[in-house]
């Protein structure tokens, strides 16, 4: 729900540089579809509903264009090369910031999505008062202190503890100034330790469950249960021809033949896709995509399989897995299988774990055995969860 009264002027900075490695898969978590679409797009979207002004997406190295698409291309958003610790990667993001001289700036970790507006006006309020504002909420479990044996040596005063959240809010100039004459360990804890080394004060304002950090695989199931699940599955074919290119799983092999079709002819990802629109009674993808419509001629068929996917999401579905069997005698599938997985799970949103790719030869028996063409198998588990 908007605030009433327009909130005051701010950029952000959306630390997005992390590995994400403890949630599996080799996507960034922060890159991976969750409720429907890229994590760090939730905390984009729910920062431009608020009135941001200019967004800093500091992004892995090399990895930029992935931030960007998987922010869904906001206008108002450039990337930064993250540093080796997130204090650097902050500092990175604060510096090209300041290009845009930001009276107010909110720095937020990609992983925390679910970024309620509230809490963004809470902030805000509170940089009326203070340098800086985060959000906190209380400790609810009894906190015992341990020794490095695992020994319970003592408990801890929860009542003056308070867990901390993201988006930290500051005024720009004490934020970067703290952060240029930081000298204390390597990484410091969060922004707010960074401004109080500076001298700054930071105001505590109600923190939100909803802002939970995504961290392991079974956070992306964010603990609800599947109340439906669907499979899905697919079959084509293509005439293997000379003079064609061969690409299968979004990945152009080198062959002295290749496959013949209107679009790229890549029968496997055709297969997948006809899998994700079956398993959501969705036609198949001669009707989303006729054969007879020049503007799919030598289409790349990635965005088939995309645009299926789309349409699960948007049903409610979340993909749960995908195994797709390419039937040929030649080439050999086995030596691409890595690409193929990685490329599939990028268009899918799917961990590569969930991913399979399997090939078969039929025994030299049929068109497929004559190499006369390829055809290709798929089944897919679709999951709307409750
Ligand atoms: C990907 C695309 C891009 O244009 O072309 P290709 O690159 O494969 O040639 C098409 O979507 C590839 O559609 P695909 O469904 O495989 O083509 P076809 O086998 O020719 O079927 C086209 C349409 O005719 C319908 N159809 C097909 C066979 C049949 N006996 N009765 C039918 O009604 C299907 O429902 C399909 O929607």
């Amino acid at each position: 729900m908007a605030s009433e009264t327009p909130l005051p002027a701010f950029s952000a900075i959306i630390v997005a540089a992390g590995k994400g490695l403890r949630a599996g898969g080799d996507t960034p978590k922060q890159f991976r579809k969750w409720r429907g679409k890229p994590v760090v797009m939730h905390s984009v979207d729910a920062l431009n509903a608020a009135g941001c002004g200019s967004i800093v997406i500091v992004a892995p190295p090399g990895l930029h264009a992935e931030a960007l698409a998987a922010a869904g291309e906001p206008a108002n958003a450039v990337t930064v090369d993250g540093g080796v610790t997130r204090q650097e990667s902050v500092r990175a993001g604060l510096e090209r910031i300041g290009e845009k001289k930001p009276e107010r700036v909110l720095i937020h970790d990609a992983a925390r999505p679910d970024l309620p507006m509230a809490v963004i006006e809470r902030l805000l309020a509170a940089l009326e008062t203070h340098a800086g504002a985060i959000p906190a909420l209380p400790v609810v479990d009894s906190l015992a202190v341990s020794d490095s044996n695992s020994t319970m040596t003592g408990k801890a005063d929860r009542e003056i503890l308070r867990r901390v959240q993201t988006p930290q809010a500051f005024r720009y100039a004490d934020i970067v100034a703290a952060h240029r004459s930081w000298t204390g360990a390597l990484d410091a804890g969060d922004d707010a330790q960074v401004l109080m080394a500076g001298g700054g004060s930071v105001a505590l304002v109600q923190g939100d469950e909803r802002l939970k950090k995504m961290t392991f695989a079974q956070d992306f199931a964010d603990g609800r249960t599947v109340a439906q699940f669907r499979v899905g599955q697919g079959y084509d074919v293509h005439r293997l021809q000379a003079g064609e290119e061969l690409w299968l799983c979004g990945i152009k092999l080198e062959y002295d033949m290749g496959l013949a079709g209107h679009s790229d002819a890549d029968v496997a990802l055709h297969a997948i896709t006809d899998a994700v629109l079956g398993a959501i009674g969705a036609g198949d993808i001669g009707t989303h995509f006729p054969p007879s419509d020049p503007q799919w001629s030598g289409a790349a068929s990635g965005q088939f399989l995309e645009h299926a996917v789309k349409l699960a999401n948007d049903a409610g579905y979340t993909l749960g897995n995908l195994d797709v069997t390419i039937i040929c005698e030649a080439p050999k599938i086995g030596p691409h299988r890595p690409a193929m997985r990685t490329e599939v799970a990028r268009l899918t949103g799917l961990a590569e774990d969930a991913v399979s790719i399997k090939a078969t030869t039929t025994e030299r028996l049929g068109f497929t055995g004559r190499a006369e063409g390829i055809a290709a198998q798929a089944i897919v588990g679709l999951c709307k969860l409750g």
